[in-house]
């Protein structure tokens, strides 16, 4: 029969794919590269099995990145292309970003982190991206160069919304991964917004500009006390601007923090966009 004519009543399952070689370890099973076999299209597909994901009792939360990502439809958003199951695994067909992982390119940069102009363009696609999903209510709450990975013509794509909810919200976020990117009020587990990523953004653009996080220290606790003290230094290599945008993200009354249409208009921001966007 024509599938095609019936939309997206088509079955899609693993024989559509030829699979080619594992791109790394997801969460809940491992990540390949594949091919459609119809057009030839390259994707990556996260293989996800359902032991896994009862065991831990992360159903819920599948489902949500499942439902959150297959809506969001943006140019640096990686794009959940379908899913499809069967008895033990869930197939999430999504994007392959050729470009692999943005933590990667960051620490293979000379000097461990990005020049200017680099760093201007990929926080201007990453706020692009975070306000194209508060615009949708969604949060990311957890933005950080290792769920960033970068297409075949150096764009970024944001992914992995296992973390993210829809706002607002105040889900505990078990300590899980670098603590460096905490916002205060997600510290003291307060109720919280969009803006947390706001704040995240702010460390994100001083990792790209100095390779490390600002509040980075040995230990949670003097983690933990840096970001609620601000405590934090700027390398004389860091320019004015970027100083002057990160300390109006880096604020601790998440009110006080710049808006995302502002971060894109920043004169740091503004004087390195090629398209005049
Ligand atoms: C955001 C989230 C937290 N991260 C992830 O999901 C990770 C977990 C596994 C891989 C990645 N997931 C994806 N990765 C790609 N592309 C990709 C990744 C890595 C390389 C790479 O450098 N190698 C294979 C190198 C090649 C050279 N050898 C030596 C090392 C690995 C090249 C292309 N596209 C889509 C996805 C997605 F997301 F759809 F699954």
């Amino acid at each position: 029969i024509n599938h095609e004519a019936y939309g997206n009543a088509y079955k899609w399952s693993p024989r559509d794919f030829e699979l080619g070689s594992a791109l790394g370890q997801g969460k809940f099973g491992h990540v390949h590269v594949a091919r459609e076999k119809k057009t030839g299209y390259l994707v990556a597909i996260k293989t996800l099995f359902k032991s896994q994901i009862e065991r831990s009792k992360c159903e819920r939360q599948v489902m949500r990145e499942i439902e959150i990502q297959s809506h969001l439809k943006h140019p640096n958003i990686l794009r959940l292309l379908t899913w499809f199951h069967d008895m033990r695994r869930i197939y999430l067909v999504v994007e392959f970003a050729a470009g692999g992982e943005l933590y990667k390119h960051l620490t293979n940069s000379p000097k461990g982190r990005f020049p200017e102009a680099k760093a201007a363009k990929y926080i201007y696609q990453v706020a692009d991206a975070v306000e194209y999903c508060h615009q949708h209510h969604v949060i990311h709450r957890d933005i950080k160069p290792e769920n960033i990975l970068v297409d075949f013509s150096g764009d970024l794509k944001l992914a992995d919304f296992g973390w993210s909810v829809h706002a607002p919200s105040e889900r505990r976020k078990t300590m899980c991964g670098t603590l460096d990117y905490l916002p205060p009020e997600m510290i003291k587990r307060e109720v919280y917004d969009v803006s947390v990523d706001h704040w995240c953004i702010g460390v994100l653009l001083y990792e790209f500009l100095v390779g490390k996080p600002p509040f980075e220290s040995e230990g949670q606790d003097k983690t933990y006390a840096r970001i609620l003290a601000l405590d934090m230094v700027y390398p004389s290599y860091v320019p004015e601007g970027a100083k002057d945008l990160i300390s109006k993200l880096l604020r601790h009354s998440s009110k006080e923090r710049l808006s995302l249409d502002a971060v894109k208009k920043h004169y740091w921001v503004q004087q390195f966009q090629s398209n005049g966007a």
